[in-house]
């Protein structure tokens, strides 16, 4: 089976140049480091209202710099949604700037960030789709139907590099098609960590370099899930006949 390897070094102040990452905004509370993880990405999207928090919340992130020059240098490259949360305002200086607007109203089966996913993968000219990562901000803590919503979004593009994130904590799946090494940074994320089947239950998962291990062991909801396990070391491995959802704290700094 072949191996996928994972790493938090978007996290990181200076990363090496691949993979090639994607930021999506999402109509939360930016993360503290939103302006990392643009600087980081090489296209930047928002979904619909995601767009109100890059101009209100940018400028409050960055507080010893001119707001409207933030709002210049934070331009996002489209703005896709069905364009029920965005400020008219704020549509208006990013159309304004030239940022590209993507309109599905018409849509009203898959949520704004399900759209924006379609448009990285399916329509973003010049990205190396190959080693692709989209970073989703602000996808966690907030409504429990649109924290589900966006995880639903790791379970329908299972083939794509998907990170959620928020303040807290991160995101992503383990497709059950490979096995996993998860590399820590040790200095930016865990200890805390969990991993929980999605999709079905898991007749066997076996794990390295955690507290409580898994050898061949079942989970299901309602069964076992591994909540509040611990990483030991800054290595992981993982293997499961199911796809597994897998979460670990980010420090506060
Ligand atoms: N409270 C929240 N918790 C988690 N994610 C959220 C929350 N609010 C919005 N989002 C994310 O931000 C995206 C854009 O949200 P927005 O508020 O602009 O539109 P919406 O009409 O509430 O969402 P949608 O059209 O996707 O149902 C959503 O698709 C969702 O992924
Ligand atoms: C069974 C079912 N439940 C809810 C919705 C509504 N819905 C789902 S995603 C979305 C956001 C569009 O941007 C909306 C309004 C639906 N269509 N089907």
């Amino acid at each position: 089976m072949e191996l996928m390897s994972h790493s938090s070094t978007f996290l990181l102040p200076t990363i090496p140049p691949s993979p090639t990452y994607a930021l999506v905004v999402l109509n939360q509370s930016l993360p503290r480091f939103a302006p990392l993880l643009w600087k980081h990405a090489q296209l930047r999207l928002c979904a619909d209202g995601g767009a109100n928090r890059v101009y209100d919340d940018m400028p409050l992130l960055l507080p010893h710099e001119n707001a409207f020059d933030v709002r210049k240098r934070y331009k996002p490259d489209v703005i896709k949604g069905d364009m029920d949360s965005i400020r008219k305002e704020v549509l208006e200086f990013y159309a304004n700037m030239g940022t590209k607007i993507i309109d599905e109203s018409d849509d009203q089966d898959t949520t704004d960030l399900h759209k924006c996913v379609a448009y990285i993968c399916d329509w973003a000219p010049d990205l190396d789709k190959s080693n692709l990562c989209i970073l989703v901000a602000g996808a966690l803590g907030g409504r429990f139907d649109h924290e589900i919503g966006n995880i639903n979004v790791l379970c329908r593009f299972s083939t794509v590099r998907i990170i959620l994130i928020s303040d807290d904590c991160l995101i992503h799946l383990l497709p059950r098609t490979h096995c996993h090494e998860i590399h820590i940074q040790p200095t930016i994320e865990g200890p805390h960590c969990g991993l929980i089947p999605i999709g079905m239950p898991s007749g066997s998962t076996t794990t390295t370099g955690l507290q409580w291990d898994l050898a061949e062991t079942e989970m299901k909801f309602g069964g076992l899930i591994s909540t509040s396990n611990i990483v030991k070391g800054e290595k992981i491995t993982v293997q499961s006949d199911s796809d597994l959802l897998w979460t670990i704290n980010i420090k506060k700094q």
